[in-house]
């Protein structure tokens, strides 16, 4: 399949104002998306996500890279280019505050040539989608963060683009508003056949809308690659175990050669220990150890590893188990 948008080797870097100190929030950054998906870029605080969505809604001009889409070059061809894309930022609303919730999705669809029918029936359709029909005469200012940007995403609908930027389209809203969201991301990618771009520092966030991500860390890409093949490079089960006695010094012996991140808390009645496990294997390892003086064990609990613990291994430049993570 081609890819819809390809980011190829962009840098962009700042002057700070006050010192004149040069930050480089985007090196080397390369990536593509394909039609039909939602890609998300993930990264902490400052790691150059919003300045990547800018650079590709040409917002912002890179230092240097190139950006196509459609695989028309969108400095060459700028504004054949981003007919394909629409954006929304963040913070930056680009609502009309004192205009209604319709008066807003009516003047923006304004400008496209469509009959007055074909309009009203598309703002009709997407205050429905939006669930945004029992406030359609409110004014934006009175609405709540997480109202405002339901309409902003519907707003950016209109445009009926192929490809849709979302810059954290989840900050800073109730938890219920994050999640009616994200349902409805889901559901304008299968119904409406659009590819989507969305930035977030919010792990939960990108594992259930996202099939993909690209991991950003300080400008630079850590990771590409699908999330279900992050959570297998990264499986690492913790099992807990209630322990009838104490460890001699050689079951101790053996558990760190293996284990070399086991916890162990000793106690005359239940010592705990706590081991990581990468594969099935293993834990037939554990058990040999614990047979060599047949400690009783009482209890075992098994935690397996999250999205969230894998995008800290991440950061931390883990490399997970076994086969190497890619890094393009
Ligand atoms: N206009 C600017 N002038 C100077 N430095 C900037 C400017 N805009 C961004 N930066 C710096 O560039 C780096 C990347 O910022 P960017 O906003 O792209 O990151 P981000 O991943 O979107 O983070 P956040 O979620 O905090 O917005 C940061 O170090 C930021 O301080």
């Amino acid at each position: 399949m081609e890819a819809i948008v390809e980011v190829h080797n962009l840098n962009k870097t700042y002057k700070k104002r006050k010192t004149g100190e040069l930050v480089h929030a985007v090196t080397d950054v390369s990536f593509e998306v394909y039609p039909g998906e939602i890609l998300g870029l993930l990264g902490p605080n400052g790691a150059g996500k919003t300045t990547t969505i800018k650079m590709i809604c040409g917002l912002l001009r890179p230092d240097s890279g190139a950006i196509t889409i459609k695989g028309i070059d969108n400095k060459q061809k700028r504004l054949k280019a981003l007919k394909h894309i629409s954006a929304v930022l963040e913070g930056n609303r680009n609502l009309y505050w004192r205009l209604t919730v319709r008066e807003n999705l009516e003047y923006f669809a304004g400008n496209r040539g469509e009959s007055k029918r074909e309009v009203r029936e598309r703002i009709e359709e997407l205050l429905e989608n939006f669930r945004l029909k029992e406030k359609e005469h409110e004014l934006v200012n009175r609405l709540s963060r997480g109202m405002q940007q339901k309409l902003a995403i519907a707003v950016a609908m209109l445009a009926d683009t192929e490809v849709i930027l979302l810059d954290e389209p989840t900050l800073g809203i109730d938890v219920e508003t994050s999640y009616e969201i994200r349902g409805m991301l889901k559901e304008i990618v299968k119904k409406y056949s659009k590819t989507i771009i969305i930035s977030s520092h919010d792990m939960d966030v990108i594992q259930d809308i996202c099939e993909r991500t690209v991991i950003i860390n300080k400008g630079k890409i850590v990771i590409n690659d699908r999330i279900e093949n992050l959570l297998k490079l990264f499986e690492v089960r913790t099992y807990k175990l209630a322990l009838g006695t104490t460890l001699t010094n050689e079951q101790q012996d053996k558990l760190i050669q293996i284990f070399p991140t086991y916890k162990y808390e000793p106690d005359r009645y239940q010592s705990s220990l706590e081991v990581d496990l990468l594969g099935n294997e293993e834990i037939y390892e554990l058990f040999d150890i614990l047979k060599l003086a047949n400690t009783p064990v009482e209890s075992i609990d098994r935690e397996m590893v999250n999205f969230e613990q894998i995008f800290m291994k991440i950061l931390k430049g883990e490399k997970g188990n076994g086969s190497l993570a890619q890094s393009s």
